[in-house]
C-alpha cells in the first residue's frame, strides 16, 4: 500500500518505545535453541525475528525465511549441526540473489553436508545435518559479516570448537564483536586476537539467566535523522537504550553531533535535542554501520548540504542495492547523486520537489530513511507495509509524534 506523508510538524517534545535490536534478539534466539537454560526479555518484534523463531521451532523439511538475511546465515549453520535432519533453506527472490558461498564453503571446510538447489553460491540450499569435527577454517571477511558471525554462533557445539581465521579486510565489524560479546555473557569462551577469533567447545548446559535485548539502534536513526531536521530546541525520547550497546549503529551518537543532535542518556533513555543548525558539507566512512547510510543520506538532501559516504561496498547485496536505489530516489526529488561501488557522493541540493512517489524495493530501509522528508515536504511512500521486516509499527509511531499519514 502506499501511503502520503502530508508536510508534518512534530511536537515539541515526543517519547517513543523502539523494540529489541534485531541483530541481537535472531543471535540470542539461536542461542536460545542450543542451550535452552535462559530467558530472553524485549526481543524483537521485526518479522526477521518472527520468522527466526518459526524457522527454529518448525519441523518441516522446507523453511523460507523470506527477506531476513540474518536468518539465512545463521540458520545455515544451525541446520548444518542438527544431526540426522534435512531442511532445505529458501527465501524471497532477493534472497536468492544474496550470495552465501563464503559461508557454505566455510562449513563444508568443516564437514557440513550442504547443496545448493539451483544457482551455485545462492539460496536454496539442502542441508544434511551432521556432528562436525573439524575446527580450523578460514574465510573472506570482506563480503559479509554474517557469514563469521553464523560460524560463531554455532562454534561452541562443535566437538572441538572453532578457530577462525579471517582472510582480507574485515567488514562490519561491531556485528562480529556482538557477536563475541552474546557468547561471553551467555557463559561461552571466546577471543579474538589480530585475525583469528577462538571459540571454545562446550558441551554441558550453560548457566540459566535472563537477558535483555537492548532496543533497535538501526530503528532509532530514523528519529535522529527527524530531530536533525526539527526546529531547534525540539526533543524526541526513545526507550530501552545503554551507554555501552553492543550495536555498532549507536555511533549514530557521534555521526548526528555533526547535525546539530544532542544524546543524553538517561536512566535506561536517550533523549535526543535538536541544538543547533550545522550545514557544513558532511563525510562518513561507515563500513562499521552499513545499516544508517540510507538515513544519514537523505538527512543531508533534506538539510541541502552535500555529503561524501564511504565503506559502503556491503550495500549492493542487502535487501535491495541500495547505493543504486539511493541515487534514483534521490534524484526524483530533484538531487544529484554520485556513486561507485563502495561510495556515495550527494550534491547540495537547494530544491526538494514535492509530492514525489519514492519507490522502496522491498527494503524497510528506504521507506523509513526517505519519511523524515515529510518534515520538508509532503511525500508518498511505496508499499509502506515494507517496514515490517525490522520495524512494524513504525507508521503509527511517527503518527504518534505527530507526522499526517494519509492512504
Ligand atoms: O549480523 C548482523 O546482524 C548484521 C550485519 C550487517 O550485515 P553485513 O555484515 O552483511 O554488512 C548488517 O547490515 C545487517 O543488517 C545485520
Ligand atoms: C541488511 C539488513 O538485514 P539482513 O541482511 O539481515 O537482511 C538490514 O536490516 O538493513
Amino acid at each position: 500500500m502506499n501511503i502520503t506523508l502530508q508536510k508534518s510538524k512534530i511536537a515539541k517534545q515526543s517519547s517513543v518505545q523502539i523494540t529489541g535490536s534485531k541483530s541481537e534478539s535472531n543471535r540470542l534466539l539461536l542461542l536460545q535453541a542450543l542451550y535452552p537454560e535462559f530467558e530472553l526479555k524485549n526481543v524483537s518484534n521485526s518479522d526477521d525475528s518472527h520468522l527466526m523463531t518459526k524457522a527454529l521451532n518448525s519441523t518441516s523439511n522446507i523453511i523460507d525465511i523470506h527477506h531476513a538475511g540474518t536468518a539465512m546465515r545463521f540458520l545455515t549453520a544451525y541446520f548444518s549441526i542438527q544431526e540426522g535432519r534435512e531442511v532445505i533453506l529458501t527465501g524471497s527472490q532477493r534472497m536468492k540473489e544474496r550470495p552465501i558461498k563464503i559461508l557454505v564453503e566455510a562449513l563444508q571446510d568443516l564437514g557440513a553436508d550442504i547443496t545448493y538447489q539451483a544457482n551455485e553460491g545462492f539460496p536454496p540450499i539442502r542441508i544434511k545435518g551432521k556432528k562436525l569435527t573439524k575446527h580450523q577454517v578460514s574465510l573472506k571477511a570482506n563480503v559479509s559479516s554474517q557469514y563469521i558471525s553464523a560460524l560463531l554462533l554455532i562454534a561452541s557445539k562443535l566437538e572441538n570448537g572453532l578457530e577462525l581465521t579471517l582472510e582480507g579486510n574485515i567488514t562490519s565489524v561491531p556485528y562480529i564483536n556482538m557477536t563475541l560479546s552474546l557468547l561471553n555473557e551467555t557463559g561461552l569462551e571466546t577471543s579474538f586476537v589480530e585475525n583469528t577469533i577462538t571459540v571454545k567447545p562446550h558441551v554441558k548446559s550453560l548457566e540459566p539467566k535472563t537477558l535483555v535485548v537492548e532496543s533497535d539502534w538501526s530503528s532509532a536513526s530514523y528519529y535522529f535523522s527527524i530531530v536533525a531536521l526539527s526546529d531547534i530546541g525540539t526533543e524526541i525520547t526513545l526507550t530501552s537504550y545503554k551507554e555501552n550497546s553492543l550495536q555498532g549503529d549507536s555511533v549514530l551518537v557521534e555521526i548526528y553531533k555533526h547535525f546539530g543532535v544532542a544524546t543524553k542518556f538517561e536512566s535506561n533513555t536517550i533523549v535526543l535535542t535538536k541544538k543547533n543548525q550545522n550545514l557544513e558539507p558532511k563525510a562518513f566512512n561507515l563500513v562499521n554501520a552499513p545499516d544508517i547510510a540510507q538515513t544519514i543520506a537523505v538527512t543531508c538532501f533534506a538539510l541541502g548540504i552535500s555529503c561524501d559516504l564511504t565503506g559502503l561496498h556491503t550495500l549492493k547485496i542487502k535487501e535491495t542495492d541500495r547505493l543504486v536505489a539511493l541515487k534514483t530516489e534521490i534524484e526524483k526529488l530533484g538531487g544529484e547523486v554520485n556513486i561507485t561501488d563502495e561510495s556515495l557522493h550527494l550534491s547540495a541540493s537547494k530544491i526538494i520537489k514535492e509530492s514525489v512517489s519514492i519507490a522502496t524495493y522491498n527494503d524497510h530501509r528506504m521507506a523509513m530513511a526517505f519519511a523524515p522528508l515529510a518534515l520538508k515536504v509532503p511525500v508518498i511512500i511505496e508499499d509502506s507495509g515494507v517496514v515490517s521486516k525490522s520495524y512494524p509499527t513504525f507508521w503509527d509511531d511517527l503518527k504518534s509524534i505527530g507526522f499526517e499519514i494519509t492512504q
